[in-house]
């Protein structure tokens, strides 16, 4: 038998050095400790006890103010009588992290409501839970706690401890908005997508034993008018300078190739994301350049690197390789030239291996 008078095991509220009575007898809420028992509240207390999780009471906090809680868990008291119990209660109106243990003294057992809005909130909602389901339910939602071991969406590329995610917007709406939220940190000029069911996240992670670790990410609409393949990019700081820019750019190229398509960043970029951009389209173009014999057209160039004919145009001729003749645009290509320009574009990144990449272009479902 757990039930219990507060009189017979002595841990009934009883006040304690600090409580204060008013010289009028009167109990104050705010400064006192439990208030004085009579015959009828001593008996109802014996009916309460142990308070069932779920229980709403009155709650001395430190501040030595009563304040509201719900109980969430209770344990026995390992020392104390078998039918001693502390509880875990949530101060209602506070933040969860306030919740504690406590013992039965700070508790005002004339407040107790018993379940009585469990069962409101139950019917009101018709849903047949637990209370320890529903108490599973309250915390997650609100501490939310992350469990996930790698991102929510399916892995497309893996090479050694390198992945890819591909996140659909419409399906982890939560998830996207805070990839977005973090690359904002980073950003001024682009605008905050609040709206992210229209895009995709394709999120690199190294991974290791304890689970997939985000270093970066880019978004990419579904469908893009402008022919954007990729929305924004961002590698997370500690992660910077080490070419995992310059493999997210790689890869959202590998994309366009595989869905026949030429794409292009959205503008404006920022000016690291310039410099990245820039070195990439660098060192793809010189390296086609240089290897091939005889003439090349940009369209040519474009078909077979998916980059878009004015990026293209825009990097040869920051790099003084093309000459306008007779109404068109001609690259000039002296290979020494190129060999100094290759050298200033620095080093080549993190390769994408795309024979490690399983996808396939995003198609609206039903
Ligand atoms: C379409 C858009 O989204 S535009 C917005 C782009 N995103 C941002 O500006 C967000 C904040 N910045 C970032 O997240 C990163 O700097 C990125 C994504 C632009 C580049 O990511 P990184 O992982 O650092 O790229 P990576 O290591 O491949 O380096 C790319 C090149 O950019 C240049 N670069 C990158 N960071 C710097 C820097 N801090 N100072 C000077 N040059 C830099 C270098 O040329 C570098 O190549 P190198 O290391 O061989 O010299």
């Amino acid at each position: 038998m757990e039930a219990r008078t507060t009189s017979e095991n002595g841990s009934a509220p009883k006040g304690n050095e600090n409580q204060q009575q008013p010289e009028d007898g009167s109990q104050d809420r705010v400064l006192a400790g439990n208030p004085p028992e009579n015959d009828a509240s001593g008996k109802r207390k014996a009916g309460v006890l142990p308070l069932e999780v779920g229980t709403r009471v009155m709650c001395r906090w430190r501040d030595g103010k009563f304040h509201p809680v719900k109980v969430i868990e209770r344990r026995k008291i390992p020392c104390g009588v078998p039918s001693d119990y502390e509880y875990y209660v949530h101060y209602t109106e506070y933040n969860r992290r306030l919740d504690e243990w406590v013992k039965l003294e700070q508790l005002d057992l004339d407040s107790v409501e018993t379940d009585v809005d469990e069962k409101v909130e139950d019917k009101a909602t018709s849903l047949k839970m637990t209370r320890h389901q529903k108490r599973k339910i309250d915390e997650t939602h609100v501490e939310r706690k992350c469990d996930l071991k790698h991102p929510p969406g399916d892995e497309i590329y893996r090479n050694g401890t390198l992945s890819m995610f591909e996140v659909d917007g419409k399906k982890n709406k939560v998830y996207g908005q805070n990839l977005c939220y973090l690359a904002k940190l980073f950003l001024d000029h682009k605008t905050l997508y609040y709206d992210v069911d229209l895009f995709l996240f394709y999120v690199l992670c190294e991974c290791d034993d304890r689970g997939c670790h985000m270093v970066g990410y880019f978004s990419k609409e579904k469908h893009s008018e402008e022919s954007y393949n990729l929305a924004c990019i961002l590698t997370l700081p500690p992660y910077q300078r080490k070419g995992y820019g310059k493999f997210l750019i790689a890869f959202s190229y590998e994309l366009s190739k595989k869905e026949g398509k030429v794409g292009t960043p959205e503008r404006p970029l920022s000016d690291l994301g310039l410099v990245s951009y820039r070195g990439y389209w660098t060192r793809v173009l010189l390296d086609i350049l240089k290897k091939h014999k005889g003439n090349i057209s940009i369209k040519e160039l474009s078909d077979m690197t998916a980059i878009k004919a004015e990026d293209i145009l825009t990097t040869l001729q920051g790099l003084d390789l093309i000459q306008y003749r007779k109404g068109q645009h001609v690259i000039c290509a002296d290979p020494k030239v190129l060999d100094r320009h290759l050298k200033a574009a620095g080093r080549g990144g993190l390769e994408v291996d795309v024979s490690k990449l399983i996808w396939t272009p995003y198609k609206e479902q039903g």
